[in-house]
């Protein structure tokens, strides 16, 4: 099914149980899902196939970073599971990133293939630690402008830069906010958060929401109060 919703809840789960259960709290109609990292370490494809079972688009978020030959062999792999996006890291280079496209264009792949600027849990002292001495806005600026020049969909960041990026990159070029703090929710270990409501102003394209969802007593309440949010209520 596919859905208009900006909404895509992270599936941050250690057992294909625990993600599937999620999964039947939610609904197609109203949000796409994300699987990370764990969970798919954990249950591997059989994830995806159970929630494109029940009707989800999903985000597959491995956020690959190699050489350009292993991440797009990587991103073809994803892409044959049926996934409507995946995503590499930006900083993996251009040659990374075009390797990446021509591979989904050569096998005639729709999948969405977008890119990790800087990950919204740093700030400016994370990056100069990693000898990154740029203002971090101007790091995601540059990323971004890499992303789009070499063929990527769109990227990842955090919604303090989706206008400068709508500017930049223009609006058709996605930006997948995570980070969503709606006005109910705590930062946890995020830095640079904002409401659904203000990101979609700012231009995000794309609403990454995890733990305010996945840890309320009632996820859809929470969606409902976050899709109530984006429409002004
Ligand atoms: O690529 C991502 O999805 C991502 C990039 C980023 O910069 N920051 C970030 O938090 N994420 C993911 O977004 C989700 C955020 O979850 P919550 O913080 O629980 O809302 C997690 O699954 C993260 O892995």
């Amino acid at each position: 099914m596919s859905t208009a919703s900006p909404l895509i809840i992270a599936l941050d789960y250690a057992s294909l149980d625990a993600a599937l259960c999620m999964a039947d709290r939610l609904d197609p109609a109203r949000c796409r899902l994300k699987v990370g990292k764990e969970l798919f370490t954990r249950s591997g494809p059989e994830v995806l196939d159970a929630l494109h079972g029940r009707g989800f688009e999903v985000f597959l978020d491995l956020k690959f970073h190699d050489i350009p030959t292993t991440v797009a062999g990587a991103i073809q792999a994803a892409a044959e599971q049926g996934v409507w996006m995946v995503n590499v890291h930006a900083s993996g280079g251009r040659r990374m990133m075009e390797a990446a496209r021509e591979r989904l264009e050569r096998q005639g792949l729709e999948t969405r293939l977008i890119a990790v600027t800087v990950l919204t849990s740093m700030q400016g002292e994370d990056l100069v630690e990693v000898g990154i001495e740029a203002p971090l806005a101007e790091q995601v600026e540059r990323l971004a402008m890499l992303a789009r020049d070499s063929g990527m969909d769109g990227v990842v960041c955090s919604a303090h830069e989706a206008s400068r990026l709508d500017e930049l990159c223009g609006k058709e070029f996605l930006k997948v906010t995570p980070g969503i703090r709606p006005s109910f929710a705590m930062a946890g270990d995020q830095r640079r958060v904002m409401t659904a409501a203000q990101a979609v102003t700012a231009g995000s394209t794309h609403l990454v929401v995890g733990r305010p969802v996945t840890q309320a007593e009632e996820p859809m309440a929470a969606l409902a109060a976050i899709e109530s949010e984006l429409s002004g209520g």
